[in-house]
């Protein structure tokens, strides 16, 4: 499992946290999560006596957390998230299980409780996807799961405990500690996952995220057939808890079977409030020989498995022809109509669709068109598109023509003024990239670039196309400017040179970020000279820029040399030259920062990196392990890869104590 894809899936998706915990929105952002935060109304008052185990309260309780959201969303926020996600924490010692104290006595008890001991601390994760259907059902699709970290306490003195008490830290959080803070100093040892004992079990939760995402838990691999384990409508908390016995086998390991249901639920919009509450298990159970647990529904013939090395049910039909499954169908579309939705996002941000509706939104369909001098029905379609793909949403109706207004993915993207706006580099693929695309099949046939056929305009070195190109590269360093300025800790840099830094989007950040650090962007002198247009209004002299070939001329002298979006567009052998004269230029303890889309080991993703591969005239697209050998050559160790929320990954490789000779033919 590579972590950043699999989090990548979810981009586009409406993922809810129904969590007002503060730990979990920020271990999820980190983890370079989008989600909207929506917390739970569900009151945690399970009763703890109908659980066999502690972690199945936890569970359930996520459960009702997450399920409480998804059901309240369509109504209350009017949209349905397409995912999401509840967790419970809790700490359990002495067969008791502690969860937030009411007060500073309860608190009191729940310490001296833990003082000396390990204790074991669970967190129930839930996620719930919810698949919308067109008679206004929305399908909701449980999986949930749970983690256990063991924690030990040094005995603590009252003293030390009253002082821990009255900081206020313990309030909110269960077993009354948080170990990301003050709680830390009292414990002894953690085994297991900190995250999950700070509240969200991150790494499980990638984990169940890969399976969901490649689909492994919709299928066994003997049989294809679809499942269904259908439940009426949502269930509600007691009844849940009547489990039958054997529904869950009590293990501690968070990757058996039992850790990990996934149900397949359906339920009713607009249902009367007592099918909302009720909840039918038509199920009975058996246990497989073959360590899966089976679950049997007679009425709707089919089996639910639970499979032994993903702790995921597989629930399959036994009916013969089955109908192709709605989500194979939808990707499929997906696929069919990608080149529609590009489009249409090109010619709407082409129009100024997206400026036009930030500073005048909820214009309708003929203000829209007679402002950016287009049909009245080209505008209409073209507005509906973009509201179904979630660029554009119809305000709440006063008059009977939808008046339109930007969402926030346009306001923060599309607009050519927005902070991370992607304007330019989306002129780019319009103008660029999408008739290199409509050569595809001759460039996979011949195996060369398509860039000669693609018609040049006389002007193509005009200073308006450069600048065009500019502003491209420009808008796509912007975005991934933070994330791979903030990766790694550049301290102990003090001057920096940013091979092919166009426009200087990236150095500007990158003294923003390290106040110490001096950068030298170097380009060539065209680029160099045209970069002045897109100087930030303040200019710092932290930023200064050199023109030159990187290929040919003396490169400036520098502690840490950054190429972001470079190495992938050279073939090895130009690559090596290039890194000689990097490694020429670097002495030992210097840096080399890369910022590339790393694909991964086996070549099978991200497809960003692949598709873009399709239209490069030359170079390729390369692992993070490949550019860590390449540059070893070059006697560049790799010190640190890290995945960061943008596209792009970024690798700190450190000049090694003696330089390797002759690299290109090592
Ligand atoms: C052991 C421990 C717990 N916590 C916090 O304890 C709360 C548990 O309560 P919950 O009921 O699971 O969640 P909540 O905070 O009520 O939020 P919600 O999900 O809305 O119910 C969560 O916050 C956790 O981070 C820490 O921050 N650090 C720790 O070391």
């Amino acid at each position: 499992m590579v972590l950043n894809p699999v989090i990548s899936k979810l981009v586009g998706k409406l993922v809810v946290l129904a969590s007002a915990s503060p730990r979990r929105q920020e271990i999820l952002r980190n983890a370079g999560l989008r989600f909207e935060v929506v917390p739970s109304w569900f009151k945690e008052t399970l009763s703890k006596e109908l659980f066999k185990a502690p972690y199945e309260y936890a569970v359930e309780t996520a459960r009702q957390k997450a399920l409480e959201v998804a059901r309240r969303m369509p109504f209350k926020h009017l949209k349905t998230p397409d995912m999401v996600i509840g967790a419970d924490t809790i700490v359990t010692v002495d067969g008791m299980i502690l969860e937030k104290p009411v007060d500073k006595h309860d608190a009191y008890r729940m310490l001296s409780s833990l003082s000396g001991k390990e204790h074991s601390v669970f967190t129930g994760v839930a996620i719930v996807l919810c698949h919308e259907k067109e008679n206004e059902e929305v399908d909701y699709q449980l999986i949930d799961f749970y983690e256990e970290t063991k924690v030990k306490f040094a005995d603590l003195s009252e003293d030390m405990l009253w002082e821990y008490i009255n900081s206020g830290e313990p309030m909110d959080k269960a077993g009354g500690y948080g170990i990301q803070a003050l709680g830390g100093m009292l414990v002894e040892y953690v085994h297991g996952d900190f995250l999950n004992v700070v509240g969200f079990p991150l790494n499980h939760f990638c984990k169940k995220l890969d399976v969901i995402y490649n689909h492994r838990f919709l299928f066994s691999d003997k049989t294809s057939e679809s499942v269904r384990l259908i439940h009426n409508c949502v269930p509600s908390a007691p009844e849940l808890t009547q489990k039958p016995p054997n529904a869950r086998e009590d293990k501690s390991n968070p990757s058996s079977p039992s850790a990990s249901p996934a149900h397949k639920l359906k339920r009713k919009n607009g249902n009367s409030k007592a099918s909302e509450r009720s909840w039918t298990l038509v199920n009975s159970l058996s246990k497989g020989t073959d360590g899966e647990t089976k679950l049997h529904d007679s009425e709707n013939k089919s089996t639910s498995i639970i499979s032994r090395d993903e702790g995921i049910k597989l629930n399959v039909t036994a009916e013969e022809d089955s109908e192709p499954k709605k989500e194979d169908l939808q990707r499929i579309y997906e696929l069919l109509d990608g080149f529609k939705a590009s489009k249409a996002l090109f010619t709407a941000s082409k129009l100024g669709v997206f400026d036009l509706l930030h500073s005048k939104p909820g214009l309708d369909a003929e203000q829209v068109a007679q402002e950016v001098k287009a049909s009245v029905k080209g505008a209409e379609c073209l507005l509906e598109a973009c509201v179904s793909l979630g660029l554009l949403r119809t305000k709440e109706r006063t008059c009977p023509k939808p008046a339109y207004e930007n969402t926030d993915l346009a306001t923060g993207f599309l607009r050519s003024d927005a902070g991370f706006s992607l304007h330019g580099y989306i002129q780019h693929c319009n103008d660029t990239l999408w008739p290199l695309f409509s050569h595809l099949e001759s460039a996979v046939k011949e195996g060369t670039s398509q860039r000669e056929k693609v018609k040049k305009s006389k002007d193509d070195n005009s200073q308006e196309v450069k600048l065009r190109f500019m502003n491209a590269m420009h808008s796509s360093a912007k975005v991934a400017a933070k994330a791979i300025a903030t990766a790694f800790d550049l301290s102990s840099y003090k001057t920096a040179c940013d091979l092919g830094g166009c426009t200087g989007a990236m150095a500007y950040e990158f003294i923003k970020v390290h106040s110490e650090l001096s950068v030298t962007v170097f380009d060539l002198p065209a680029v160099v000279e045209l970069s002045e247009y897109f100087h930030p209004q303040h200019t710092d002299n932290r930023v200064s820029f050199k023109a030159g070939d990187f290929f040919k001329d003396e490169l400036p002298k520098a502690d840490l040399f950054i190429l972001v979006r470079i190495l992938h567009d050279l073939t090895d052998e130009k690559l090596h030259v290039l890194l000689s004269k990097i490694a020429a230029a670097s002495t030992p303890g210097c840096g080399l920062l890369l910022g590339e889309i790393f694909l991964e080991e086996d070549r099978s993703g991200p497809s960003c990196g692949l598709l873009q591969a399709l239209s490069m005239s030359e170079g390729k697209q390369r692992s993070a392990a490949e550019y860590s050998r390449l540059l070893k050559r070059h006697g560049f160790i790799t010190a640190h890869v890290k995945h960061t929320n943008s596209l792009l990954g970024a690798m700190l490789c450190v000049k090694a104590g003696t330089t390797t000779a002759s690299p290109a033919h090592s």
